[in-house]
C-alpha cells in the first residue's frame, strides 16, 4: 500500500517540491496549513462574539481573534502565491536539470532516440511551454490553492464533530464524492491522452512553421502561406474538439454529484435546524457548525486533480526517464588508454542496426584504414556512411564483428579517451551562441593553436575571436551555411592540433563554394597529413584527392583502392564520377584561373 502511494506521480511531486527547494518547501507547506485552518477558526471566533454579545461579556478577544483571522486571511494569500511562484520555478529548474544531466550523462545516444521514451522525453522537455497546460509556476500556485480549500474543508469538519459524529463524516464523504465522480469520468485524464497530446503536437508544429523564420522563405516561396494557417486552424479545432468531448464526459457525473451534495447537506442542516428549534443548540454554537458546515464544502470539486496531474506528470516523466536513460544509452567501458598519434582501424565483420530498426545498416563489413591514411567513403543515400562515423566515434556499439584501433578491440579502451582522439565535422554539426573562440575550441586551447585552424579552414577573417556567433546578442553576428562549415571544420582542425589521430569529415565542404572548396581542400590535406582521415563526400572532386577511395553498398565495401585505381577498374565508382563528370566541367573563373571541380 505504502510502495503504492510512493510509486504515484502526484507523491513523487510532493516529494520533489522540498528537494527543489528545502526552504520555499517548508514555508509552502506551512502557508498551506494555516491558510487552511483560518476559515474554521473565523467560525470558532463568530461564535465566541455571538455568545459573549448574549452574556453580555467583554468582546475584545473575540473580536481581536476575529481581526486576527480575517487580516491573515487576506494577507497570506497573496504570500502565498509568491511562494508557489517561487517554488514552480525551482521546481522546473529542478526537473530541467535532472533532465539534462539524464540526456548528457549516457556515453551513447541510444536513449534520446528510443521510441519507448519519447513520449516521457516529449513531456519533460515541454512541460514548461505551456501548450499542455500551464507551466509550473502557475501550477504549483493552483496546486497550493486547491490543497488550502482542501485544508479548510477538513479542519471545518473537525468542528463540526462537536456538533455530532456522523455531520462531518456525511458532508466529508459527499463533497469527497464529487471528485470521486469526476476523477472516475476521466476528464483530466482524457483532457491528457496521447490523442490529445498528439492534436496538440500538430497544432504546434502547424503554428511554429508559420510563425519561425526558419520556414518563412520556402512557405513564400511555394505558395504555402494560407495552407500552414489552414493546417493550424484545423489541427486547433480538433484538439478543441477532442477536449470538449472529454469536458462533456462531465454532464452526468456532476448531475450525480449534486445530487448527493444535496441530499447530504439537506440531511445535516435538518438536523442543525431541528437541534437549534428544540434548544438542544444554542445560537452561539449553532453560528459556528453552520459555518464550518458551509466550510467543508470547500473539498468540493476544485481543481486539485487536474492541478495535480499537470504538475505530477512531468514530475514522475523525468523520474522515469533517469533510470531509463541510463541503460539505454549505456556502453560498456573499457580501461585501456587510447595511445596517440594517428589511428589505424580495422573493422573485421561489422553488423549494426539501429535500436528498434529492422533494417541491417552493415553486413559483414571488412575495411582497414592504415595510421596516417586518408579514405574517402562514397555510396548512395542511406549507404551507411555516416552511421560508420557515428560508430568509430563510439556512440553506438556494433551488433556483431569489431571495431579495431591500433589494434585493440574499440570497446576496451576507456570512452571518453578515445573520443579526445577523434575530431569530427557532422553534417549536422554544432553550432554554439557563443564566441568564436569557444566554437572553435569548446575545451579551450591557446590562441595560436585557434587561429591556425582557423586560417586552415579559410575562417581567419570572419569575425573577432570574441563575437558571438549568434544574433539577437547585441555584440553578436550570425554566419552564412559556409561560413559556419568553416567554423566546424576549424573545429576539428583545432582538435587535431590539440592531439587528436582521427579525424571524421561527414560533407565537410558541401556548404563551400566551389572556389572556396578547392582552396580549403589542399589545406585541410596539409593539416591533417600526419593523422588518419576518413572523409565521406558525394562531392568526388574532393573524393578523387584521397589517399584510398571506399564505396558502400548494400552494407559492405563492393570497391576500394585510389582514384587512378578504381577509375582504371570501371565499377561503381568510374559511374557516380562520370555522371558528376557529365554535369561539371573545367570552370574558368573570371579571373582565367582553372579550378578542377571533378
Ligand atoms: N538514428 C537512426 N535511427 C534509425 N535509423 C537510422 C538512424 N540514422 C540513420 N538511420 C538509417 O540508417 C541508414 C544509413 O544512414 P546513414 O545516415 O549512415 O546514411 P548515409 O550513407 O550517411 O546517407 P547520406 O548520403 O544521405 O548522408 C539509413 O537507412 C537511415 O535511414
Amino acid at each position: 500500500m505504502v510502495r503504492r502511494l510512493r510509486g504515484r506521480a502526484e507523491w513523487r511531486f510532493f516529494g520533489v517540491l522540498v528537494r527543489a527547494d528545502r526552504r520555499l518547501g517548508v514555508a509552502w507547506w506551512v502557508l498551506l496549513v494555516v491558510r487552511g485552518a483560518l476559515p474554521a477558526v473565523f467560525a470558532v471566533a463568530m461564535g465566541w462574539l455571538v455568545g459573549a454579545v448574549q452574556r453580555g461579556e467583554g468582546l475584545g478577544a473575540p473580536l481581536g481573534l476575529m481581526g486576527t483571522t480575517f487580516v491573515l486571511l487576506q494577507v497570506l494569500t497573496p504570500v502565498h502565491q509568491a511562494v508557489s511562484a517561487n517554488l514552480g520555478s525551482r521546481v522546473s529548474a529542478y526537473l530541467n536539470d535532472a533532465l539534462a544531466k539524464a540526456c548528457v550523462g549516457p556515453p551513447g545516444i541510444g536513449h534520446l532516440e528510443d521510441p519507448e521514451l519519447s513520449e516521457d522525453l516529449t513531456v519533460a522537455r515541454e512541460f514548461d511551454q505551456g501548450q499542455t497546460g500551464p507551466p509550473m509556476y502557475l501550477n504549483v500556485d493552483f496546486v497550493a490553492g486547491s490543497l488550502v480549500e482542501l485544508v479548510g474543508g477538513i479542519a471545518s469538519a473537525v468542528v463540526l464533530f462537536g456538533f455530532t459524529w456522523w455531520a462531518p463524516l456525511v458532508l466529508v464523504a459527499a463533497w469527497s464524492a464529487t471528485h470521486w465522480l469526476l476523477r472516475e469520468s476521466g476528464v483530466w485524464k482524457d483532457r491528457n491522452t496521447a490523442e490529445v497530446r498528439a492534436a496538440q503536437r500538430h497544432a504546434t508544429y502547424a503554428y511554429e512553421l508559420a510563425v519561425e523564420p526558419d520556414a518563412a522563405k520556402e512557405l513564400r516561396l511555394f505558395g504555402l502561406a494560407d495552407w500552414t494557417v489552414r493546417r493550424f486552424t484545423e489541427r486547433r479545432r480538433r484538439l478543441f474538439e477532442l477536449q470538449y468531448a472529454a469536458t462533456r464526459l462531465r454532464e452526468r457525473p456532476m448531475v450525480w454529484s449534486l445530487l448527493i451534495v444535496v441530499v447530504a447537506n439537506g440531511l445535516v442542516f435538518w438536523a442543525l435546524g431541528s437541534a437549534a428549534i428544540d434548544g438542544r443548540l444554542p445560537l452561539d454554537r449553532l453560528v459556528v457548525f453552520a459555518q464550518v458546515a458551509i466550510g467543508v464544502g470547500m473539498i468540493a470539486f476544485g481543481g486539485l486533480n487536474w492541478a495535480l496531474d499537470g504538475a505530477a506528470a512531468p514530475v514522475a516523466a523525468v523520474q522515469r526517464l533517469e533510470p531509463a536513460m541510463a541503460p539505454a544509452g549505456a556502453l560498456s567501458t573499457g580501461h585501456r588508454p587510447a595511445g596517440a598519434g594517428p589511428v589505424e582501424i580495422g573493422l573485421r565483420g561489422l553488423r549494426f542496426s539501429y535500436p528498434q530498426a529492422d533494417r541491417q545498416v552493415f553486413d559483414g563489413l571488412d575495411l582497414t584504414i592504415p595510421a596516417g591514411s586518408s579514405l574517402a567513403v562514397v555510396g548512395q543515400n542511406g549507404a551507411g556512411k555516416t552511421t560508420l562515423a557515428k560508430l568509430l566515434c563510439r556512440l553506438y556499439d556494433p551488433g556483431s564483428g569489431t571495431i579495431r584501433v591500433d589494434g585493440n578491440d574499440l570497446r576496451d579502451l576507456d570512452v571518453d579517451a578515445w573520443r579526445t582522439r577523434v575530431a569530427a565535422v557532422f553534417q549536422d554539426f554544432l553550432k554554439l551562441e557563443l564566441p568564436l573562440r569557444d566554437n572553435v575550441a569548446p575545451a579551450g586551447a591557446p590562441e595560436a593553436d585557434i587561429r591556425a585552424a582557423l586560417a586552415d579552414a579559410g575562417a581567419d577573417d570572419l569575425a573577432d575571436l570574441d563575437t558571438r556567433l549568434a544574433t539577437g546578442y547585441g555584440d553578436g553576428t550570425d554566419l552564412s551555411g559556409g561560413q559556419w562549415q568553416r567554423v566546424a571544420l576549424a573545429r576539428a582542425l583545432c582538435a587535431v592540433r590539440q592531439g587528436a589521430g582521427l579525424v571524421l569529415l561527414d560533407e565537410p565542404t558541401a556548404q563551400l563554394d566551389v572556389r572556396g572548396e578547392a582552396a580549403i581542400f589542399d589545406r585541410i590535406l596539409t593539416a591533417t597529413r600526419d593523422v588518419t582521415t576518413i572523409l565521406i563526400s558525394h562531392r568526388f572532386s574532393t573524393v578523387r584527392h584521397a589517399d584510398r577511395i571506399c564505396v558502400l553498398e548494400h552494407g559492405r565495401v563492393v570497391e576500394l583502392g585510389s582514384h587512378d585505381e578504381l577509375m582504371a577498374l570501371g565499377g561503381r565508382y568510374r559511374t557516380m564520377f562520370d555522371l558528376q563528370a557529365q554535369r561539371f566541367t573545367a570552370e574558368v573563373d573570371e579571373e582565367g584561373l582553372s579550378y578542377d571541380t571533378l
